[in-house]
């Protein structure tokens, strides 16, 4: 039997790089809504209904109506927006986050795919805050390098219509310390307060990079930068999408520099462990539009669907 599988907000970024992953994956029938009903509410609905898994890849407003529009108990839905990642009704489609998590992504039928950048922060925070290294209470930081297709059609059409000066330069943004990604970057990290966040958009298409600083000397026990890399590298071993770097620093760079794109077109997503035992910084880097969205989504498809989890993305 095929599933069926329709994408809402197929002519979207997300939508259209998740379809390119669905050309490689068979027993499945990709059902699509003509062009120009793609807002049609009730050529939604119809679709929606028909589908196994539906892909909703909307604002959060559009995802909620389509979210209210399901009237069967058969459709299942993975949702690339913000709407409903700390909604405990949904399943945080974030399968390498605890042992458990990849069996309760399986048996949902709401997956919410999580935000990029939360992401990186989670995946290199949580295993040292479980493991009761990094307190709890923790007064955490980051900041991100992304590209310009994590702001969407919006933000590619300023990026690539524009000849302003100040778009060549990278552009911190979020600065009213609010980011959207805030509630779940707390809640799954298992921090009690959110991290001051401040992204910052670059002028290229793809590649995100998250860095998180830290003082070994606020753990709560006395560890160096070197351990810290062999207690992630174990706690990942078996992930297949999840690669935690040696400890080597100047190894990864190129001629000192640290390179965003090197998972650019992949699912994977690196962790770099650099400094010592006075400082340390963590980095995952991932394609925004790879493991940070459209890829994290066909993952989470494949494991709902009982389908190889690497289906459509090597
Ligand atoms: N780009 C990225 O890297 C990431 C994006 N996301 C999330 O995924 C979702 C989609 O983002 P992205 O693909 O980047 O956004 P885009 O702006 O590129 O695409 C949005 C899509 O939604 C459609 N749409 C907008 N409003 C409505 C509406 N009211 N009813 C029906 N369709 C509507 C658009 O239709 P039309 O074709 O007519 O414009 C378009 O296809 C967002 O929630 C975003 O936050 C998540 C992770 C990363
Ligand atoms: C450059 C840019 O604007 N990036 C987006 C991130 C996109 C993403 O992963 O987040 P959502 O799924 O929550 O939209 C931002 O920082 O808001």
């Amino acid at each position: 039997m095929k599933y069926k599988i329709f994408v809402d907000g197929q002519e979207g970024t997300t939508g259209l790089k998740i379809h390119d992953y669905l050309s490689g994956i068979s027993n499945i029938e990709v059902i699509k809504i003509e062009s120009e009903k793609r807002r049609d509410s009730e050529a939604r609905r119809d679709l929606i209904n028909e589908a196994d898994v539906v892909f909703l890849c909307l604002p959060d407003s559009a995802s909620r109506d389509s979210v209210s529009m399901v009237s069967n108990n058969k459709t299942r839905i993975i949702d690339a927006s913000t709407a409903f990642r700390t909604n405990q009704e949904w399943t945080y489609g974030l399968p390498e986050l605890h042992k458990n998590q990849r069996g309760k992504i399986q048996h949902s039928s709401r997956v919410s795919v999580p935000g990029c950048h939360a992401t990186g922060f989670i995946l290199a925070i949580q295993p040292l805050i479980a493991e009761g290294i990094i307190p709890r209470d923790y007064p955490a930081s980051c900041y991100s390098l992304t590209g310009y297709s994590g702001g969407g059609k919006g933000l590619i059409s300023e990026y690539q219509s524009s000849n302003r000066e100040q778009l060549s330069a990278p552009r911190p943004y979020a600065l009213n310390l609010n980011h959207k990604h805030l509630p779940e970057m707390q809640l799954y990290s298992g921090l009690h307060a959110a991290p001051i966040f401040t992204p910052i958009v670059g002028n290229y298409y793809q590649g995100d990079a998250v860095t998180i600083p830290l003082f070994p000397g606020m753990f709560l026990k006395h560890v160096t930068a070197r351990d810290i890399q062999e207690l992630l590298a174990s706690y990942y071993e078996e992930e297949r999408f999840i690669r935690v770097m040696p400890y080597d620093s100047e190894a990864y760079l190129e001629d000192g520099f640290f390179n965003l794109m090197a998972c650019n077109h992949t699912n994977y997503l690196d962790i770099f462990v650099f400094g010592h035992k006075d400082r340390i910084v963590l980095v995952s880097r991932f394609d925004n539009l790879g493991k940070g969205a459209s890829g994290a989504a066909i993952q989470n498809m494949n494991i709902m669907l009982g389908f190889d989890e690497g289906a459509g993305l090597e």
